[in-house]
């Protein structure tokens, strides 16, 4: 039987994000897991032959909760600070185990610690995507993770599928494969009896997002939801996800290989550019565009720009070359762009047609509000 093609497409991977879960990095009493470790260097040296990678790795709490004598009492979980003080003692020495490990295959590691702030500044993107590329030209892994001990509520990414997911497009990478305490997605949890591992996913579907609920360890932070909505968010972008044992020895391999172990979801059709990937899904809109359902159909249907007649209003303030999100209902905003106007300007040009902005302002930049080749159609959009 011929493999599906998002898993022959694993066969001609040349940048890949691997992320390394905290089930993987520890044992069942919450210590580091040294050997497995190891044993991920060896494999990460391996496919790193012939392929830029970079290391998504979790377990900076667990390995500071250990290193600082703190033990989790059941169903009480730690309080911000706690987390963020374990985080702080954890880090140094997971980055010492990364170095160590892979340093034993003849790789150098570099530390990059981001928050999701960093990532929707467009600028600091940029400046992420630069030290990225220098590191991978240079031959480096570099290790990632959050920068827990100043990420606040408000501008952190919360766990590091997404952050995977976001690193993957700053770099833009072909493929994410998540190593985790489970061989893959199954139907249900995988506590339950008569679950069945999913081999191949062609669509994240509301059943799939549904089977995924249920929480994961006492030590991790996402979950399988949050994996399986990274790998919509990545499908969507045109990058094909992996989920997969970290425990298994070989699986990544094999999975590179085309082998079937695993969960491999399918991409979309459309590769996104990497300014249209950053809009949708680093980038923060700074206000909304609100537009009629022709506009709607327009941009979601027929691959259009935004003009100034189906514009109906401006909620929030925005300047030229800011990104904002576009919407007929303010609560789920269906695309996201650049400005091509401010948001004063696209006030007084609401509903007119392109030949009246002149008229209306005293001069004109464009005849589009978002240019097409600035806007993204988000997931959401094409419900
Ligand atoms: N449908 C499902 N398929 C697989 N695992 C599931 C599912 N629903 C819940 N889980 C749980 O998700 C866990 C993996 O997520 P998590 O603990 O966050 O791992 P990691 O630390 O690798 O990020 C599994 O150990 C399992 O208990
Ligand atoms: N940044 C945190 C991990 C966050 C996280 O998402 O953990 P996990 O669910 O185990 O991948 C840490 O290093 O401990």
């Amino acid at each position: 039987m011929p493999l599906p093609m998002s898993r022959s497409a694993l066969r001609r991977v040349k940048r890949l994000v691997v992320k390394v879960g905290t089930g993987t990095l520890t044992d069942r009493a919450g210590r580091f897991d040294r050997d497995n470790c190891a044993r991920l260097a060896s494999e990460l040296a391996e496919v790193a032959r012939g392929r830029k990678v970079v290391l998504v790795s979790s377990g900076a709490v667990a390995l500071g909760a250990e290193r600082l004598g703190l033990a989790r009492s059941r169903g009480k979980p730690w309080d911000i600070p706690t987390k963020q003080a374990c985080a702080a003692a954890g880090q140094p020495h997971l980055m010492a185990a990364w170095g160590e490990a892979l340093g034993r295959h003849g790789l150098v590691t570099a530390q990059v610690l981001l928050t999701a702030d960093d990532l929707a500044s467009r600028k600091r993107f940029l400046n992420a995507r630069r030290t990225f590329e220098r590191l991978l030209d240079a031959g480096a892994v570099p290790v990632v993770n959050e920068n827990d001990t100043v990420a606040v509520d408000e501008i952190k990414v919360g766990d590091n599928d997404t952050l995977a997911a976001l690193v993957a497009g700053c770099v833009e990478a072909d493929a994410v494969a998540m190593l985790t305490d489970v061989d893959g997605l199954y139907d249900r949890n995988p506590a339950e009896p008569g679950a069945r591992l999913l081999r191949d996913v062609p669509r994240v579907t509301a059943e799939i997002e549904r089977s995924a609920g249920g929480a994961g360890s006492e030590r991790s932070v996402g979950g399988m939801i949050t994996k399986v909505k990274a790998a919509r968010r990545l499908g969507a972008q045109g990058v094909v996800t992996a989920l997969l044992s970290g425990r298994r020895a070989r699986a990544l391999p094999a999975l590179l290989a085309g082998e079937p172990v695993g969960t491999v979801f399918a991409p979309g059709a459309h590769r996104l550019s990497s300014r249209q990937g950053w809009l949708a899904a680093a980038a923060r809109g700074k206000g909304v565009i609100l537009v009629d359902a022709g506009a709607r159909r327009a941009l979601v249907e027929q691959g259009r720009s935004l003009l100034p007649s189906g514009v109906r209003g401006v909620q929030g303030q925005f300047g030229v070359g800011d990104p904002v999100d576009v919407a007929v209902d303010p609560a789920r905003p269906f695309a996201r762009g650049l400005a091509g106007y401010g948001a004063d300007e696209v006030r007084r040009i609401a509903g007119l047609k392109t030949g009246e902005i002149e008229r209306a302002l005293g001069y004109k930049y464009l005849d589009e509000i978002v240019h097409r080749n600035d806007l993204v159609v988000l997931e959401t959009g094409r419900e």
